[in-house]
């Protein structure tokens, strides 16, 4: 029987050959826990007697969640992580610098064939270029920051092969909403997915990473972007699977005949052809996050909003994924359009995401965000609603007040 992608990967780190469902002990290539987790994990590491991480140049810290501190007790944590940092001689990413996953796929942290851990659950955003990532508790990153080792159940693998060509105004986000509506938010529980097929291969690496960013909507454990067809700026190696590698599913799925897509609240799996919930009225519209805040979405939007003003009832905010992502926009006139346009930019981060601060909605109100989550509260208001689609969505909605579907803007796709 041959090896599925994961299973090589994990084997290549457990220095032997590993079968899907088994435990394995494997090195891990790098780790990073951010100011929602580090605190907790070097806590952990110090308790159990560490003293020098393993490897300091394979240790990254992120300030991300709540950045600038919003008050004093995460501005006490965020002092103690600098501390920690310095002390360890290991890299810290400050308050907007960016989203703990952006910055490990832009600054190079992690590479294809690697296995990366995150005390965070998206880090198998990782999977957008062929590597094995996965999330872990704060306790278990502090084992692995002492010894650079940790163990795993090795998952069994869905494959998703997609067919097919996105059609113009419809992004890979609204692609991986319509595949987590297909299998739920418990459908791949601990499962690697992994996507392949011809409509992969024409995906963009910020495409790729919003498509691997919510594999863990669906529960699963990591997930794999066929490389083929991926760009970076280095060479490195193809992994393929063996002919006969056991999938414990397959899916096939043509991607021409999707639509916009809209996750309507409270789950990200209450996924909705946007007919469904077009003319909502919206109050609050946000493009950022780990799912779709890099340099293309901010385009998708400006695309929409260019020359135009958004709505009066509506908060347009955005928080750009890195500092990156931010200068590129500015450079090429992005920002500069989007605040005409009557957008509000704040700190590179997690931003109102995660509902720590910087734009949580108010009682009652509807918010449309390219996010990758919509549970009651998650934006910091249980008495609010949360609706997840594309940046093009989102622009679209922002500049109508109501949910818009963007392939009817004409001006915007002729
Ligand atoms: C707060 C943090 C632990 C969390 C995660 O692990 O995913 C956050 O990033 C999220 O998106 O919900
Ligand atoms: S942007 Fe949102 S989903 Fe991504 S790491 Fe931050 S809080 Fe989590």
């Amino acid at each position: 029987m041959g090896q599925t992608i994961i299973e090589k990967i994990v084997s290549a780190h457990a220095n032997k050959q590993v079968k899907q469902n088994e435990i394995a002990i494997v090195n891990v290539d790098g780790v990073m826990a951010t100011d929602t987790t580090a605190p907790l994990t070097i806590k952990a590491f110090q308790d159990m007697g560490g003293w020098k991480v393993w490897d300091a140049k394979k240790v990254f810290l992120i300030i991300d969640h709540a950045a600038p501190a919003p008050n004093e007790k995460i501005a006490n944590l965020h002092t103690f992580m600098r501390e920690f940092a310095k002390a360890q001689n290991i890299k810290l990413y400050d308050i907007g610098e960016g989203i703990c996953h952006q910055l490990m796929v832009e600054n190079h942290h992690v590479k294809p064939g690697q296995l990366f851990l995150g005390a965070d659950s998206h880090t198998c955003t990782y999977g957008a270029l062929g590597a094995f990532a996965t999330g872990v508790g704060s306790t278990d990153l502090a084992g692995v920051m002492l010894t650079g080792q940790t163990w795993l159940k090795v998952p069994a693998s869905f494959k998703i092969t997609l067919n097919g060509k996105l059609q113009r105004g419809v992004s890979a986000k609204d692609l991986i909403l319509y595949i987590v509506g297909q299998l739920g938010i418990e459908g791949a529980t601990y499962k690697a997915i992994e996507f392949t097929g011809p409509a992969v291969e024409l995906l963009s690496l910020d495409d790729r990473m919003t498509l691997s960013n919510m594999a863990i909507e669906m529960g699963a454990k990591a997930c794999f972007v066929d490389t083929t067809g991926l760009e970076l700026p280095y060479d490195f190696d193809h992994i393929y699977g063996d002919e006969d590698a056991a999938y414990e599913k397959e899916y096939l799925f043509n991607v021409s005949q999707i639509n916009p897509e809209i996750a309507t609240p409270h789950s990200p799996d209450n996924v909705r052809d946007i007919a469904e919930a077009i003319n909502t009225p919206i109050q609050m519209a946000f493009i950022g996050s780990c799912t779709n805040g890099r340099l293309q979405d901010l385009h998708a939007a400006a695309e929409i909003l260019k020359g135009k003003r958004i709505h009066p009832d509506v908060r347009l905010i955005i928080a750009p994924a890195s500092q990156k992502v931010l200068l590129d926009a500015l450079k090429d006139g992005t920002v500069e359009i989007l605040t005409a346009a009557g957008a509000s930019f704040i700190s590179s981060g997690c931003g109102p995401c995660v509902g720590t601060h910087q734009g949580v909605p108010g009682n009652g109100e509807n918010v449309i965000s390219a996010t990758n989550r919509n549970f009651q509260g998650r934006m910091g208001n249980r008495h609010s609603n949360v609706y997840l689609a594309s940046p093009a969505t989102v622009a679209a909605s922002a500049l109508n007040g109501k949910i818009t579907d963007p392939t009817t803007l004409k001006e915007a796709f002729s």
